[in-house]
């Protein structure tokens, strides 16, 4: 990203009520989410709004997250609309693709926006910080750079 490389270290943790605890517990100091339903299980579109609750509760507010509804490439079976989807993110204020992880519609981009979204938030605090710290260090005399 602008010709920085970024390390991503992914977990994929399971979407199944009985492992929900465990998932949670890896929530914490994680920067970003990819919340994913499937849009032929309309059940799994409504458990979105709970995953949502425990990111925000557990990770924190300012955590980026991106909503997928993935299996587009089911038409025939589709339980949730699109419009649905976008609704929701719309109310989150997040991104939002329908993706197929089998025909790889999209997955890029996702991966791409969430990246983005991290980078530029964590650099903005980085040169906030920066900027704090070199005005500090002028008062207090010597140090030249304090990075
Ligand atoms: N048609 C289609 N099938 C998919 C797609 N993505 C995943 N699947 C299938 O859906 C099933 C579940 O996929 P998983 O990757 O195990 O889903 P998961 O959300 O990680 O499941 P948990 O581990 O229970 O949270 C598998 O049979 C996949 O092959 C997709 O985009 N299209």
């Amino acid at each position: 990203m602008d010709e920085t490389p970024l390390k991503l270290q992914i977990w994929d943790t399971a979407g199944q009520e009985r492992f929900h605890t465990l998932s949670v517990s890896y929530f914490r100091g994680a920067h970003g989410f990819i919340l994913v339903y499937d849009i032929t299980n309309s059940s799994s579109f409504e458990n979105t709004s709970l995953w949502m609750k425990d990111i925000k509760m557990k990770a924190g507010e300012e955590v980026e997250v991106v909503l997928l509804g993935n299996k587009c490439d089911r038409e025939d079976e589709r339980e949730v609309s699109k419009e649905r989807g976008e609704k929701l993110a719309w109310e989150y204020g997040i991104p939002f693709f329908e993706t197929s992880a089998r025909e790889n519609i999209n997955i890029e981009n996702a991966f791409h926006m969430l990246s983005e979204a991290i980078y530029a938030k964590r650099s903005s605090v980085l040169i906030h910080q920066n900027v704090v710290i070199l005005g500090e260090s002028k008062k207090s005399s010597s140090c030249v750079s304090c990075w």
